[in-house]
């Protein structure tokens, strides 16, 4: 059964007289991984930062799980909310384990729930317990603190994570891996609804079960991976589609 979880209603928002999102309207359903693509200024972080009410809606509604997000409490929402972004901002005083644990501490969990907590967080990152949680975070690589910033993220165990362009300054190869681990965690937690800001057409791709290709603020398509490579609804998606063949061109002509 599919349940729409996130819903947007003929959603507009405008920094000053600047209207970003004209008019906006989508629904991703529960335990979905949704990507959002689009060039730089189509609005994918302000859509997402709607979602956890950072942003408010100039016109038209956001429902969370049925609910209106403007009759939310915002913090409980953001703590239904992990959030994971390029700057994850790691407090570097505190050890990798304090920083996972900051969420559950305010909370006030109990410590030993809290070290069992950190512990499977760590495993299910593939960063070994015994050898990081009493780590710095300036004793990490870019990818490893990356991997604590997606642990802090599911800490509390939310429903949604919100994921924001996390892996765009990492190398090529950390990338790949991450974006795989990323995907793996999605798979194996069930129910939990996904939704990933990017532009590389490649990630977006490997990652999302339905793919939002936004441009100026407006949705072009939004469909699974196979639906918009055998339909291209736009001229936008064919151009976007035409950037892989060069790029495939390009790599061909050294083999050939
Ligand atoms: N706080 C703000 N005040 C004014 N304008 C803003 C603000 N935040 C975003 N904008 C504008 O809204 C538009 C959409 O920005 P947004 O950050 O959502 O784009 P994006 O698709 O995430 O881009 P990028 O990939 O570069 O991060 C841009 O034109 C941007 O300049």
């Amino acid at each position: 059964m599919t349940k729409p979880v996130i819903q947007f209603k003929h959603v507009q928002k405008q920094f000053g007289k600047n209207v970003v999102i004209p008019d906006l309207s989508f629904e991703i359903n529960q335990g979905e991984f949704v990507t959002i693509l689009g060039s730089s200024g189509s609005g994918k972080t302000t859509t997402l930062k709607m979602v956890n009410g950072l942003w408010k809606p100039n016109a038209g509604e956001i429902l969370i799980d049925g609910q209106k997000i403007s009759d939310l409490d915002l913090v409980q929402l953001r703590r239904h909310m992990g959030y994971v972004v390029q700057q994850i901002g790691l407090f570097p005083h505190m050890t990798i384990a304090e920083n996972i644990a900051v969420v559950p501490k305010m909370l006030q969990w109990e410590q030993s729930k809290i070290d069992q907590r950190v512990k499977e967080l760590l495993a299910l990152v593939q960063l070994d317990p015994a050898k990081y949680a009493n780590r710095y975070p300036s004793q990490l690589s870019g990818g490893q603190q990356q991997r604590v910033g997606v642990a802090r993220a599911l800490a509390v165990n939310p429903p949604y994570v919100l994921f924001d362009e996390p892996f765009g300054a990492l190398d090529a190869l950390t990338r790949i891996e991450l974006q795989k681990e990323v995907k793996r965690i999605h798979e194996s937690l069930a129910n939990k609804t996904f939704m990933f800001v990017t532009h590389d057409i490649n990630e977006a791709f490997f990652l999302g079960q339905r793919v939002m290709i936004m441009h100026e603020g407006r949705i072009e398509q939004f469909a699974t991976p196979g639906e918009i490579i055998s339909h291209p609804a736009t001229p936008f998606v064919k151009e976007l589609l035409g950037t892989v063949q060069q790029n495939q061109e390009l790599w061909r002509q050294y083999h050939d």
